[in-house]
């Protein structure tokens, strides 16, 4: 058990409400105690840490100054949310965080008015606030009130197509917004791009204390070569308007840059852009990553993701495993491939350790591509990789991914270009909840005439699905795999490439066949164990592909058994729905084959651990065994008593 941190200012905070009886010098004070209470609560949780910390001056100066949830507060991601949530009424169920019942760990409208728009993608916080601004002014509903809308956005995100699609939008609709945007110098990874090196070039050299001396009044003080600075962020302040910066050239005052983490910048600066914005208006807040606890600002990923950990030590608790995460699986077969063949390459969308790449970047820093936060542009760009005649590994989470969907039916899939897909966390994530779930791409990929998709069932078929991959010239080809570890089976060291739309027997049985899509196959024998236990004797088959299926052996499972079930993680749409209309075409219902398809049902599901998400799902071992007992018309017990 974590000692809770001492916090006697934020004890009495109830709202935000509260922070306007609050003094400059308490703000400070109040800060300090928040820092404290979030980096004990993610102690206890786990989650995102350095990001929220990188915020904490802003959080307090953004409620001490703006009326929320008047005003709309937007957080891009919302990662960085969890300071905001202590301050918004949520500090009692804080520790519950991420976890089954609990807390989200991004920004939700369900939770509390204080998240107008809710978030966990990045980037779209500049469209939504742009949206409020318009809807208030165009006098809305009536309780969006007149507030104001402000966006929060990172210099990763910043980068995202999405976010300068809206700035377009803004700098021409030229409503009152305020955009601010914390530059940390990081995204999950150190930010790549041309982008951040112009963010970097406008705060060289040292322009706060110029900035400082300007909101304090106090100009004069400074040593004569600082004046003219000072001079320059005064009338900044007074006017809003100075020229030069891209944001101006988009239709936005620049105000900054200014230090995040300075109070006596940030809260004069918002009170006068408080008080005199008339249009669009970003905030440039320079802050850092992790601030404030020496083992998030020392680590590589400025403490972005952690696990539980001891808060003296900082010390993470990680659960040892004897298997290894499938993303390392996927990212040493392809290093392996990439040293063979010199046309591979990588692609990832701002996730090069969540992807596992790298390791790839390091040994071939020039076929390795982090693109930023832009998934639509990385699959574009790997579409054009594979026109020119290299083999892109196009490595992104299946819930990104789905940003990229008009360009991979666009530009991949119509020219039919042999961009490889390695869809990461695939299926239910866990603690990120709904908005990171891996459930759609199999639906979406599926339905695209020429594109294979497989899913692996274990990590020695993920091995070999990479080969294939690599083998595979024709067309789009995509493999799916799941967030965590393997289930332990040996790896071949050659692992051979897949027949295209071939799938496996596993094991031979009677009456019901059991065809499994993906990682769910480790469930789907638990259950034949436990209805062998009570004499019933299943078939299992891993059905390997999506598309294109294995029509002879789903028919002959068809023509052999009474009854067929598929399994699959992912939504309705996908691998079972082109099994039912497989067996539909050929007229198999008619000759009464019964059939069921276990997918996820049609609900978000919120966070807890895989398992439960899995068992909320009807997809657990024990749903798949109740599955057959109602397909066999067997009554369970209980009902039968
Ligand atoms: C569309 C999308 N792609 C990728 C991610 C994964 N992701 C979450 S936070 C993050 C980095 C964001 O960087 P920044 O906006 O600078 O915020 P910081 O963490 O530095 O505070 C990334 C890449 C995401 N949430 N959404
Ligand atoms: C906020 C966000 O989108 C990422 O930080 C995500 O939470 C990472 O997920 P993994 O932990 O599965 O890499
Ligand atoms: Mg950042």
């Amino acid at each position: 058990m974590t000692d809770r941190p001492k916090t006697p200012l934020l004890d009495t905070v109830l709202a935000p409400s509260d922070l306007k009886l609050l003094s400059d010098s308490q703000l400070r004070t109040l800060a300090d105690e928040l820092r404290q209470e979030t980096i004990s609560a993610v102690s206890t949780t786990g989650g995102h840490l350095g990001a929220g910390l990188g915020v904490v001056e802003l959080t307090v100066a953004l409620h001490a100054v703006f009326d929320t949830p008047r005003d709309r507060l937007i957080w891009d991601v919302g990662h960085q949310c969890y300071p905001h949530k202590i301050l918004t009424g949520r500090r009692d169920r804080i520790r519950t965080l991420r976890q089954k019942d609990g807390l989200s760990g991004f920004t939700k409208r369900s939770e509390s008015p204080y998240d107008p728009f809710g978030a966990a993608h990045s980037s779209t916080s500049i469209s939504a606030a742009l949206g409020f601004a318009v809807a208030r002014d165009l006098g809305g509903a009536p309780d969006h009130g007149l507030g104001d809308a402000i966006a929060v956005i990172g210099d990763g995100s910043m980068s995202a197509g999405m976010a300068f699609e809206a700035m377009n939008n803004a700098g021409h609709l030229k409503k009152r917004m305020i955009v601010i945007l914390n530059d940390n110098e990081m995204s999950i990874a150190p930010p790549v791009g041309a982008l951040s090196s112009y963010l970097s070039r406008l705060y060289a050299g040292d322009p706060f204390q110029e900035f400082k001396a300007a909101a304090k009044g106090a100009v004069s003080l400074l040593p004569s070569p600082f004046q003219e600075g000072a001079r320059r962020a005064k009338e900044m302040l007074k006017g809003m308007t100075v020229g030069g910066t891209m944001f101006e050239e988009l239709g936005f005052s620049y105000l900054g840059p200014i230090d995040g983490h300075d109070m006596d910048q940030l809260l004069p600066v918002l009170r006068t852009v408080k008080e005199r914005a008339t249009g669009p208006i970003l905030i440039h807040a320079i802050t850092k990553k992790g601030k404030g606890y020496a083992p998030a600002e020392t680590a590589h990923d400025k403490g972005h993701g952690v696990s539980k950990f001891d808060m003296v030590t900082g010390k993470q608790k990680k659960t040892p495993s004897n298997a290894p995460s499938y993303t390392s699986v996927f990212a040493q077969q392809l290093l392996k491939h990439a040293e063979q063949d010199s046309k591979i390459c990588a692609i990832t969308a701002a996730m090069p350790d969540g992807t596992g790449l790298t390791q790839f970047n390091e040994r071939y820093p020039s076929r390795c591509f982090d693109v930023g936060i832009a998934e639509q542009h990385g699959v574009t760009f790997s579409a054009a990789l594979a026109a020119g005649g290299m083999k892109p590994f196009c490595a992104m989470y299946s819930t990104f991914l789905q940003r990229g969907y008009d360009q991979v039916v666009h530009d991949v899939a119509i020219q039919r270009l042999p961009v490889r897909f390695a869809i990461d966390r695939a299926g239910l994530v866990g603690a990120d909840g709904a908005t990171h779930a891996g459930a759609f791409d199999v639906a979406y990929l599926a339905n695209l005439p020429g594109f294979v998709v497989m899913a692996a069932a274990d990590e020695a078929e993920l091995a070999r699905m990479v080969a294939t991959a690599v083998a595979y010239d024709d067309g789009p080809i995509a493999f799916r795999f799941p967030r965590g570890e393997g289930v332990g089976c040996d790896i071949p060291e050659n692992p051979e490439p897949l027949e295209i739309g071939k799938g496996r027997m596993i094991r031979e049985g009677s009456g019901v066949a059991l065809l499994s899509f993906g990682t769910r196959l480790a469930e789907v024998q638990r259950a034949a164990e436990q209805l062998q236990a009570k004499g019933v004797n299943v078939t299992i088959a891993d059905a390997r592909f999506a598309k294109p299926l294995d029509q002879t052996l789903i028919l002959q499972l068809a023509a052999d058994h009474d009854a067929l079930i598929t399994i699959e993680e992912g939504a309705v749409g996908g691998f079972g729905s082109h099994v039912a209309q497989l067996l539909a075409d050929e007229g198999v219902f008619d000759e009464g084959l019964k059939y069921r398809s276990m997918v996820l049902p049609d609900i978000f599901i919120d966070q807890s651990s895989p398992d439960d998400m899995y068992a909320v799902a009807g997809l657990s071992a024990d749903a798949i065994e109740a599955k057959v007992m109602e397909v066999l018309g067997v009554v369970p017990m209980a009902q039968a008593t």
